[in-house]
């Protein structure tokens, strides 16, 4: 296992052009050994390039990727003792599923015993006790899915396990089960993983740490609850979350940032952040969760119109009119639903502050990036 060092890392597929463009731009990263991680992000960040970076797959135009310190970039992806499971099944047509599974063991010169007694482990969480006598040819696309996994499992002294979005062909139901596995099977074996999804549900389930890319670059590295609570980054507060973070152009007023004749109180770290920055590109953000929606009037509350109303089932979203603004609103199933009107407020604590997009933090305890 292995604690994995992304240095001042960039890569470029077209580094020799006039205006080369950069798939991954400069970022320094630490995946710590051990960890079950969560490469996250829309289609086209950069997810796959920094994956195919770590394997070997790829070598980055510039920066290094040290493996416990070791430099690492000149060395084969077969000799980083990495396994990387992919979108789609890699399996052995022609072989049985059992010796699919025994393969990467049998190829680092695993004995018998090892290699029947790691087969059936695995086998027996993945499920496939049953068809390991079956040629892989046979099996449905689920199942051969289940295999390339295996492969990517069996062995317990590699440096990492990356899966590049390796449930995209697996049924919904299955879906789920298989992540819960994934899960227990990091639990058990404490490999460093590091799956990539554009699917927060799928991230957040798997992972203890998620890493949000956005344009080549890692914006915020915490735990689910982190990113949802305190996004780092308006893009952060957009993608995560359903629907994502509601954000307020504000402008700067003697007492803080204002919206119109109502003012934002700021404490005094961010009022600092504000005189130091001179920039008024200024937004609040506030999570529809975090929204308090009223029937009556109060001094901090706005007046909102009521835009329409989304029945989801289990909560409701209404759609606030305020000026420009349109505020999203999570009511859950037991609140009144309001039908014209109605009020608003913003608690303090859970209103944030971006100065050029960026997270004003509102305390001094900085989160492990
Ligand atoms: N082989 C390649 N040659 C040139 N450009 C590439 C190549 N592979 C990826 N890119 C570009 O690099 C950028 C990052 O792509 P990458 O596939 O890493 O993103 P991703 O986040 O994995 O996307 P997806 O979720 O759609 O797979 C994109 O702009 C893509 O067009």
């Amino acid at each position: 296992m292995a604690e994995i060092h992304l240095k001042s890392l960039a890569h470029s597929y077209n580094r020799n052009a006039e205006k080369p463009e950069y798939a991954i731009r400069e970022m320094d990263h630490v995946w710590h050994d051990g960890g079950a991680f969560a490469l996250l992000g829309p289609s086209g960040c950069g997810k796959s390039t920094l994956l195919n970076i770590i394997s070997g797959l790829l070598k980055p135009s510039d920066g290094e990727v040290l493996f416990n310190g070791v430099k690492v970039n000149d060395i084969l992806p077969q000799d980083r003792n990495i396994a990387q499971v992919f979108q789609f099944p890699v399996v052995y047509d022609t072989m049985s599923v059992f010796d699919n599974l025994a393969f990467p063991l049998r190829n680092m010169g695993a004995g018998d015993a090892k290699i029947q007694s790691k087969v059936s482990e695995i086998a027996e969480i993945l499920e496939l006790t049953d068809v390991l006598k079956k040629k892989a040819a046979n099996l449905t696309a689920d199942e051969k899915q289940k295999v390339s996994m295996g492969r990517g499992l069996v062995r317990d002294d590699v440096s990492a396990i990356l899966f590049d979005e390796p449930l995209t062909v697996i049924d919904p139901q299955l879906k789920w089960k298989l992540r819960r596995k994934l899960k227990q099977i990091h639990q058990k074996f404490k490999t460093t993983m590091v799956y990539v999804t554009h699917d927060q549900l799928e991230a957040s389930t798997f992972a203890d740490k998620i890493a949000l890319m956005y344009q080549g670059q890692v914006v915020q590295f915490g735990t689910p609850r982190e990113l949802f609570e305190q996004p780092n980054h308006t893009f952060v507060g957009y993608f995560i979350g359903s629907p994502g973070m509601n954000f307020l152009e504000v402008k700067r007023c003697e007492q803080g940032v204002c919206l119109g004749d109502k003012i934002f109180p700021l404490n005094d770290l961010e009022k600092q952040a504000l005189q130091m920055i001179d920039s008024n590109n200024l937004k609040v953000g506030i999570r529809p969760e975090f929204v308090h929606v009223w029937d009556d009037a109060d001094d901090s509350a706005y007046r909102a119109e009521v835009e329409f109303v989304e029945d989801l089932g289990t909560y409701k979203i209404v759609s606030l009119r305020l000026g420009e603004h349109l505020i999203k609103a999570r009511l859950q199933e037991d609140q009144k639903v309001p039908k014209e009107h109605a009020f608003i407020s913003f608690p303090e604590q859970w209103l944030m502050l971006y100065i050029d997009e960026f997270l004003v933090a509102k305390d001094d305890h900085n989160e492990e990036n």
